[in-house]
C-alpha cells in the first residue's frame, strides 16, 4: 500500500541544483519510491537566519512504500550523500530534504514532525509546494489560501 508523500528539497551551498539532480536520482532508482510531479527550482531569501547565501528550493511528489521513519531516514541519507555536515542550526547547507507531508497523517515523534510545523509560515516552502498539491489542506487551509496569507503578510509589513 503506497502513501502519497510531498518532499521540500533546498541548499544554498556548491551546487543546490547538482545537488536535487543527485537526490532526485537516487530517489528514483530507489525500490519503495516512485517519483511523482516535481515543482520548478525557487530563489529564495534566506529564512530565519539572514546572512547566508540565497537559497534554491523545489517540491517533489512521492509515492512510497516506506514507513514515515524509514522516508526520514532515506532522507538523511541522502542529505548525506549531498556532502551535508550538520554545522549550526539554520545554517547554509549543500542539501536539506524535509518532508512536508506523509499521507494525510499526523505525525509528532522525536526527529519526525508531519505536517512539518513552519510550512504555514515559510514561503520557500509554500510557493513550491503550491505547484504540486495546491488544493492540500494543511491546518484547515489549502496550500493556495497557506501561501496568498504568507505573501499578503510579507507586502503588509513591507508598507
Ligand atoms: N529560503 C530559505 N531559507 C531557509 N532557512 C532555512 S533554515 N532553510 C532550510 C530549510 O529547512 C531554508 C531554505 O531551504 N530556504
Amino acid at each position: 500500500m503506497a502513501t502519497e508523500a510531498a518532499l521540500a528539497l533546498g541548499g544554498n551551498l556548491g551546487d543546490p541544483v547538482a545537488a536535487f539532480a543527485a537526490a532526485l536520482a537516487a530517489l528514483r532508482r530507489h525500490p519503495g519510491i516512485r517519483l511523482g510531479r516535481l515543482s520548478p527550482v525557487y530563489r529564495t531569501a534566506p529564512w530565519g537566519k539572514t546572512d547566508q547565501p540565497e537559497f534554491l528550493n523545489m517540491a517533489a511528489l512521492v509515492e512510497t512504500t516506506l514507513a514515515a521513519e524509514e522516508l526520514l531516514a532515506l532522507c538523511l541519507a541522502l542529505e548525506r550523500a549531498g556532502g551535508r555536515e550538520r554545522r549550526e542550526r539554520w545554517g547554509p547547507r549543500t542539501l536539506d530534504i524535509d518532508i512536508l507531508t506523509y499521507g494525510e497523517e499526523a505525525i509528532d515523534r522525536p526527529g519526525l514532525q508531519v505536517p512539518h510545523p513552519r510550512i504555514a509560515e515559510r514561503a520557500f516552502v509554500l510557493a513550491p509546494l503550491a505547484q504540486i498539491m495546491p488544493d492540500r489542506l494543511i491546518g484547515g487551509r489549502t496550500v493556495t489560501a497557506l501561501l496568498k496569507a504568507v505573501a499578503d503578510e510579507t507586502i503588509r509589513r513591507d508598507e
